[in-house]
């Protein structure tokens, strides 16, 4: 039914299979499960069987950093269908059931907080009577999205200050909302184009007041957000997701000269505030091809770092990578399909090819039905 490839390489031995501690947690290695959306949450509600059942699968090895996939703070924030919610007490009784089975493994939580932006869409937030938010007015990512908002005439529009403010608080109601469910902290979600990366990259943001126009301005919204749930649940239960040469979503990526200052001022700006007291649990990098690009995250941040892309089928690269001592691999696509993938790459066991078409489809198949390894 599954077919497999090889994986090769026993990284066993390897610094990916010593102890470290991120924020409060002392993990058992340095495997995580990278953010994985699985749209399998009607109303925004986790589905309580199979969601139970897929974190816990996930999260078997004892000591493993398991980041969920992208769960939306409040409405306004999606405009996607079947992704899971912060705000309804349903909701976070559904969330609660996974931080406990999760909890149970001797694993640990963040929760990734996603605000769509310019992703979300029109239509769907049209029928539930929202807003099309983004960083600027009629801006579209895509011809596409274009077309969709105005068929659905919800036009793009750009947060106003106050806007800007009620994001804020949401971000910070859901990261409590999080902690009191029992999870161990929260990831902010601003890479891969959704609405905080719409922010920080020139290309979606065309504002002229105090949060666009300058480097420092892009990051204005980005660093608000940090703030603002750092006061709320402290930095060490904070991580904070970019992909700085990514050009999903629409984004710049390396095509624009300033990509690397902006993100160097950002990541500058997370490093002044550790150095005052205030350090994240860690920096969550999407790597690109050419994953040399994100090296200088090192030299400006001295916190913990954690990379992601392709690296189940590149057992050298992720060797390599976590030769330095404060590197954490995220492993995406093939967590999905490999419920024990921890122990397949410590011994280099063959993984389970992924099915892309259930990724995001409706009903336990591709979610839970994923078999462990049989030796
Ligand atoms: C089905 C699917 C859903 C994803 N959902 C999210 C998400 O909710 N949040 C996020 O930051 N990245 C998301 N990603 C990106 C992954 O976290 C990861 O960066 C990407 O898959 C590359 O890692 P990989 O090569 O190990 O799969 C998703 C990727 C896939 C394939």
């Amino acid at each position: 039914m599954w077919s497999s490839v090889a994986n090769g390489r026993p990284l066993a031995g390897t610094q990916l299979f010593n102890p470290i501690e991120v924020g409060e947690l002392r993990l058992k290695h340095r495997l995580v499960m990278a953010p994985l959306t699985r749209l399998r949450a009607p109303g925004g509600v986790l589905h309580q069987d199979w969601a139970t059942q897929y974190y816990s699968q996930r999260s078997q090895r004892p000591g493993t950093l398991i980041i969920t996939e992208g769960a939306v703070p409040a409405p306004q924030f999606g405009g996607i269908d079947n992704a899971p919610g912060l705000w309804l007490p349903e909701q976070l009784a559904a969330w609660k059931q996974v931080f406990h089975c999760i909890h149970a493994n001797q694993s640990y939580v963040f929760v990734q907080l996603w605000s769509a932006g310019a992703q979300g869409d029109p239509a769907t937030l049209a029928r539930d009577g929202l807003r099309y938010d983004a960083a600027s007015d009629n801006l579209y990512l895509t011809p596409e999205l274009e077309v969709k908002a105005i068929k659905a005439r919800n036009y793009q529009h750009g947060l106003t200050v106050n806007e800007i403010e009620e994001y804020v608080r949401g971000f910070v109601r859901a990261s409590k909302n999080c902690i009191e469910a029992g999870a161990d902290g929260v990831e902010i979600h601003c890479a891969n184009g959704y609405l905080l990366n719409q922010f920080l990259d020139p290309f979606s943001n065309k504002r002229t007041d105090d949060y666009g126009g300058s480097i420092s301005n892009r990051a204005r919204f980005a660093l608000r957000i940090v703030d603002a749930i750092v006061g709320a649940i402290g930095a060490s239960k904070v991580g904070v997701r970019l992909s700085p040469f990514s050009s999903f979503g629409a984004m710049s990526g390396a095509r624009d000269p300033s990509t690397l200052a902006q993100y160097a001022y950002l990541i500058g700006e997370l490093e002044r505030r550790a150095q005052h007291g205030q350090r994240l649990a860690y920096i969550h990098l999407v790597d690109p091809h050419g994953r040399d690009a994100n090296e200088f995250v090192y030299s400006v941040w001295k916190g913990i770092v954690i990379r992601t892309g392709g690296l189940a089928t590149r057992p050298q690269v992720a060797e390599e990578l976590v030769k330095n001592d404060r590197t954490l691999l995220g492993y995406g696509r093939y967590f999905i399909s490999n419920p024990d993938l921890v122990v397949r790459v410590e011994y280099g066991l063959p993984l389970t090819q992924y099915d892309a078409d259930t990724f995001c489809s409706w009903g336990p198949h591709g979610y839970i039905d994923y078999p462990n390894y049989k030796m």
